[in-house]
């Protein structure tokens, strides 16, 4: 036994960030995905990315698709406008516990929902549960292969309103091709690729912006 890596990025914030900063949060993150050991989570360059597509949308209302450790959390909910609230879905608890405890040490608890299970087990009740009409802003950065059913769920369940921003991690590395073909055909959305790298690397990946236009 020992600790896992998410335990092991998590003490990382909690010996090199400050409660309650969330920028030495992310800096503490990118630094020990840097210099200690790789993680997936978006990066400091497409988080760059991340965090001007947020801010132009300043979303009342944001979805996250794939918590992880919580890192792309902290970016968004970070930017949100007042009155501003992001639900994250993880599946994995061990994940949602460490994403919780950082998303914690960042300050922003209150701002954000994490929600344990499968993305297509949540989606069809996140109205009756939450009290969420439809999402301004939407990041998908959980398993590869949802990325479309889950998106044509939230289509299906009118989360999605005219104008809601899709913004999806990867869409090269590891990669989304049936995601990226349907967003960039489909009459209902308005697609844009932004060119980046894998994470602390410099490999080749992007993010798709994708307008739901109704
Ligand atoms: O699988 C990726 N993300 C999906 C995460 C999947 C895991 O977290 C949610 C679920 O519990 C699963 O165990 C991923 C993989 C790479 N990668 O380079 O392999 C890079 C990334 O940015 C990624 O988001
Ligand atoms: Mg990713």
């Amino acid at each position: 036994t020992g600790t896992t890596r998410p335990q092991r990025l998590l003490r990382a914030v909690q010996e090199r960030a400050t409660r309650g900063d969330s920028e030495s949060v992310i800096a503490a993150i990118d630094h020990f995905c840097r210099h200690q050991e790789w993680a997936m989570n978006v990066g400091d360059e497409k988080g760059f990315i991340l965090d001007s597509v947020v801010s132009e949308v300043s979303p009342q209302t944001a979805l996250e698709l794939g918590t992880y450790c919580g890192y792309s959390t902290v970016r968004i909910a970070r930017l949100l406008p007042p009155g501003g609230h992001l639900i994250t879905l993880e599946f994995n608890p061990n994940y949602a516990a460490v994403a919780r405890q950082v998303i914690a040490w960042a300050g922003l608890e209150d701002m954000v929902q994490v929600v344990e299970g499968a993305s297509g087990d949540w989606i069809p009740h996140l109205r009756e549960h939450f009290g969420i009409e439809s999402f301004d802003f939407v990041f998908l950065d959980h398993w590869k292969e949802l990325y479309l059913p889950d998106i044509k769920l939230l289509e299906e369940c009118g989360l999605l309103r005219k104008g809601t921003v899709l913004l999806a991690d990867n869409v090269v590395c590891p990669g989304t091709p049936d995601y990226l073909e349907y967003v960039r055909k489909s009459q209902s959305y308005e697609s844009h690729y932004f060119g980046s790298h894998l994470e602390y690397t410099r490999a080749e990946d992007g993010l798709e912006k994708s307008v739901y236009l109704g």
